[in-house]
């Protein structure tokens, strides 16, 4: 089997006064969907920060394509849409377009020079989450989930290979969730990215992920989505801090 695309050995991450995150071992390969998810304040955003780099382990090792964090320098392969991308208000002076096309950035560097198949590589990401017909449109004009879609298309403009998003349904409304993992699930199995989320969607995101990962300070359970239902009361109970009742909701979903 060839390198997982991530790979955390023992990590444990200390802010001052909060051991945030102990003892992880994960491998995530390529063209898994692995959903992260726990209670409030159980290390989620603090994990998916290690992953990309921002903050430093305080013990332990994060690899890259096989490469410690420090000597990956092929950013443009990972993606990430943050909690907070969606916040823009009526009236802000950008188009859709123009956002998906500040993806580029870092290809173009200082004197923004972008690449001749530009504009064929913005609608490419656009058609891919959607949102191909919105493209002149103003972004502060859409809705919370139409926004989060063109922050996908950002990221995807760049060819990465992983994409990281935290809690990218924050700000869809629950009619749109199931349509919202869906467009992953397409990105997963049809253009090949390998996808990493933290949700509290449990429900809603099941049918789209292969993996999913039980955090809480460590890992709880990581493996197969499907086979989570054999997690035990006592496991159950470890992770989330108290007791928890399985439910199966067909519609609902947040834990
Ligand atoms: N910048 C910070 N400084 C100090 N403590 C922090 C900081 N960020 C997070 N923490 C603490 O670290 C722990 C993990 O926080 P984190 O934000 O990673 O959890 P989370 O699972 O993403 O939470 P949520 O589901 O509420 O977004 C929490 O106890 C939190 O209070």
């Amino acid at each position: 089997m060839s390198n997982p695309l991530i790979q955390l050995q023992n990590v444990f991450y200390q802010y001052e006064q909060t051991e945030a995150l102990k003892n992880i071992s994960l491998k995530i390969e390529e063209g898994d969907f692995l959903a992260i998810i726990g209670p409030n304040g159980s290390g989620k955003s603090t994990l998916l920060k290690i992953i990309l780099g921002l903050l430093k382990p305080t013990k332990g090792e994060v690899l890259l394509f096989g490469k410690p964090v420090p000597l990956f320098k092929e950013k443009e392969l990972i993606g990430y849409v943050s909690q907070k991308s969606n916040a823009f208000n009526t009236g802000f002076p950008a188009t859709v377009e123009e956002v998906v096309q500040s993806g580029l950035v870092k290809k173009a560097g200082i004197f923004r020079s972008y690449p001749k198949n530009t504009q064929s590589k913005v609608k490419e990401a656009l058609t891919s989450v959607g949102m191909e017909k919105f493209s002149k449109k103003n972004i502060g004009d859409l809705s919370g989930g139409q926004q989060q879609r063109v922050f996908i298309a950002r990221a995807l403009v760049s060819d990465p290979k992983i994409l990281i998003l935290d809690e990218p349904t924050v700000g869809v409304d629950s009619k749109n969730v199931r349509s919202f993992y869906h467009m992953l699930s397409h990105l997963n199995r049809e253009h090949q990215i390998t996808i990493v989320l933290v949700t509290h969607d449990v429900d809603a995101v099941s049918k789209s992920i292969s993996h999913v990962a039980c955090l809480n300070q460590t890992i709880h359970f990581h493996g197969y989505q499907n086979e989570m239902d054999s997690m035990s009361d006592e496991q159950l109970e470890a992770w989330y801090g108290h007791s928890v009742r399985k439910v199966n909701h067909r519609n609902e979903g947040q834990i």
